[in-house]
């Protein structure tokens, strides 16, 4: 039977990234993308502005929305400090099956929590199931459409405290306008730009980094 993308996309990884080396799962996966198949991860030229709010943020408790691979998943949790927690949200079993195996490839499954279902379903039992306070990173990139209600309700959950960031791919490719008129304008958000491209092409896209200001 034919393998899927996310199939040929782990056996590069286990070809030629070495386990518990969280950057050469990273450089095998741009690897693939560059020279065998494009696949949606948030890429090389992006990767590097989210592993420098990362850095900037040191945040304790990360949540990302739409694993996908584990791509980003695995260059986020490899910036973290050490007892840091990342959750991370998948809706479609096949891509989690795969995201798993990238994640222990890397040798990260201590730092990351990948949770199956939807972003709408999992935001409000956040604080009773996995005992999360506040986040202090979440990095979106999941359903487009999704961006601006998961905020919505993240804001009333409570899961976002005075200065939590958050950092959101694909604004401009394939494109959040709704997300994006939200964060540039309301009075609770201080919102940033980061110019960059749509991964692996020349197409414009780039990632917004928006502040909770409580
Ligand atoms: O569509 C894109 N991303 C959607 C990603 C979706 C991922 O997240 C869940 S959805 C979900 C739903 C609810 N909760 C959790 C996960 C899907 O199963 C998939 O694994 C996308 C598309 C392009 N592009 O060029 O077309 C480029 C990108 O960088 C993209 O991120
Ligand atoms: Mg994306």
């Amino acid at each position: 039977t034919q393998s899927t993308r996310p199939q040929r996309m782990l056996a590069a990884v286990q070809k030629n990234a070495t386990r518990g080396d969280p950057r050469s799962v990273v450089k095998a996966i741009d690897q693939f993308c560059r020279q065998k198949e494009w696949a949606m991860n948030v890429g090389d030229e992006k990767g590097c502005i989210l592993d420098s709010v990362v850095s900037e943020v040191n945040p304790a408790t990360v949540l990302e929305l739409g694993t996908y691979c584990g791509y980003s998943t695995v260059r986020i949790a490899s910036l973290l400090p050490p007892h840091a927690k990342l959750i991370t949200l998948e809706f479609n079993p096949d891509n989690a099956v795969i995201a798993r195996q990238v994640i222990a490839w890397a040798g990260l499954e201590d730092k990351i929590q990948l949770v199956e279902g939807a972003s709408g379903d999992w935001i409000p039992k956040m604080k009773e199931e996995f005992g999360v306070k506040t986040f202090d990173l979440v990095f979106l990139d999941h359903w487009k459409d999704r961006y601006l209600p998961d905020t919505k309700l993240m804001e009333e959950c409570g899961l976002l405290r005075k200065g939590s960031i958050l950092l959101a791919d694909n604004v401009i490719c394939p494109g959040t306008p709704d997300y994006l008129e939200y964060v540039r304008n309301s009075p609770r958000y201080k919102s940033q730009y980061f110019k960059s491209h749509l991964e692996y092409t020349k197409v414009e896209d780039g990632l917004e980094k928006s502040v909770f200001l409580g």
